[in-house]
């Protein structure tokens, strides 16, 4: 507020460039380095259809349904959880597109890229000051597990890189992620097209056993015995989560076996699924920006990620590919 036609601008974290906190002793797992961010970008909230409740001040203040129940959406709920899916969906090809057609593009100009496609289909980019994320969607490369904040760093020949995007739009997340190989399949070594490949199907596998009446505990169990025996380890620091007016609601989705019954999936519950499968251990280490997790021995780490509604009969992509989606070697 204040001051005439000042627009009250969504995001007010530091709006410097900022170099990154890397005092000389702390010692790096793997070759990534962080390299400077851009200012903040912020959102006019005239140009989207609603802002989320954090978008000013970083706090998530929509609390989940009490105790760990699970939302069952309405019709109307997944009206509008299939629109804000496509949005991210469109917005993770046009990502992908630039990794594509730019080579050696920052991972901070994909940023903008996302940001303004973002805005241009009224959604707000979820990630954007959620709990005080500088950036508007997650790139992470090679040994970065997740969460890693887009920067001045060109992407290099044979990088592989996950960019994960979620879009809130009129009042609802999509939240999907993809891999992506700089240079395409020839810049990639065969651990790392063996690496994408099991990665991206155990993640299917544990996609189509989702359905009424099964226990939630079948994913994790599904994703852990596909990748242990090919030699791959699964991270069990991040989940998978519920997702609705929520960016991260109950319940949490493992991607690992616990030994013990949890919630029965029902038809209208909303969540991700976004394992996340590791060349050697899967233990994060943390950069000092407090975002960054990267694997503590320096080894790629890659992940797929789906939006999904479960259906009477059985289970649906809200993010799924559309039409015009390019297809990757693994698929
Ligand atoms: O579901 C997610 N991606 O699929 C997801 C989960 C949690 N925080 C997230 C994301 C994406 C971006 N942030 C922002 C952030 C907030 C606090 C610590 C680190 C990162
Ligand atoms: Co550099
Ligand atoms: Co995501
Ligand atoms: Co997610």
């Amino acid at each position: 507020g204040g001051g005439f036609g000042k627009k009250e601008v969504a995001t007010n974290i530091n709006i410097r460039t900022k170099s990154r906190p890397n005092n000389n002793n702390f010692v790096y797992a793997g070759s990534i380095r962080p390299h400077d961010t851009s200012p903040s970008r912020i959102v006019d909230p005239a140009s989207v259809l609603s802002l989320p409740d954090y978008a000013i001040d970083g706090i998530p203040k929509q609390k989940s349904p009490p105790g760990r129940r699970i939302e069952i959406k309405s019709p109307e709920d997944i009206i509008k959880m299939r629109a804000a899916g496509r949005v991210a969906r469109q917005v993770l090809d046009i990502a992908g597109a630039l990794v594509a057609s730019e080579p050696g593009i920052t991972t901070d100009a994909i940023d903008a890229a996302v940001h303004a496609a973002c805005l241009e289909r009224q959604a707000y980019p979820s990630p954007l000051n959620y709990r005080k994320f500088p950036k508007s969607c997650c790139t992470s490369v090679n040994e970065v597990i997740c969460h890693g904040i887009p920067d001045a760093r060109p992407l290099q020949y044979g990088d592989i890189v996950n960019i994960d995007i979620t879009c809130y739009l009129d009042g609802y997340h999509g939240d999907c992620s993809e891999m992506f190989v700089v240079g395409g399949k020839e810049a990639l070594d065969d651990a790392g097209r063996k690496l994408l490949q099991t990665t991206y199907d155990c993640w299917v596998q544990s996609m189509e056993l989702v359905k009424p009446g099964v226990n939630y505990n079948v994913i994790g169990k599904c994703i852990e015995e596909y990748i242990v025996p090919r030699g791959y380890s699964t991270v069990k620091s991040f989940c998978g989560h519920g997702i609705g007016k929520i960016f991260h609601m109950s319940p949490n989705i493992y991607h690992y076996t616990v030994n013990q019954q949890l919630d029965t999936i029902e038809a209208g519950h909303v969540f991700t699924i976004e394992p996340m499968i590791c060349e050697g251990l899967s233990d994060p280490y943390m950069w000092q920006d407090d975002w960054t997790a990267t694997t503590v021995d320096g080894k790629r780490s890659a992940q797929f990620e789906h939006t999904l509604l479960v259906t009477p009969d059985g289970v649906e992509a809200l993010t799924g590919k559309l039409e015009g989606s390019q297809i990757q070697f693994w698929e």
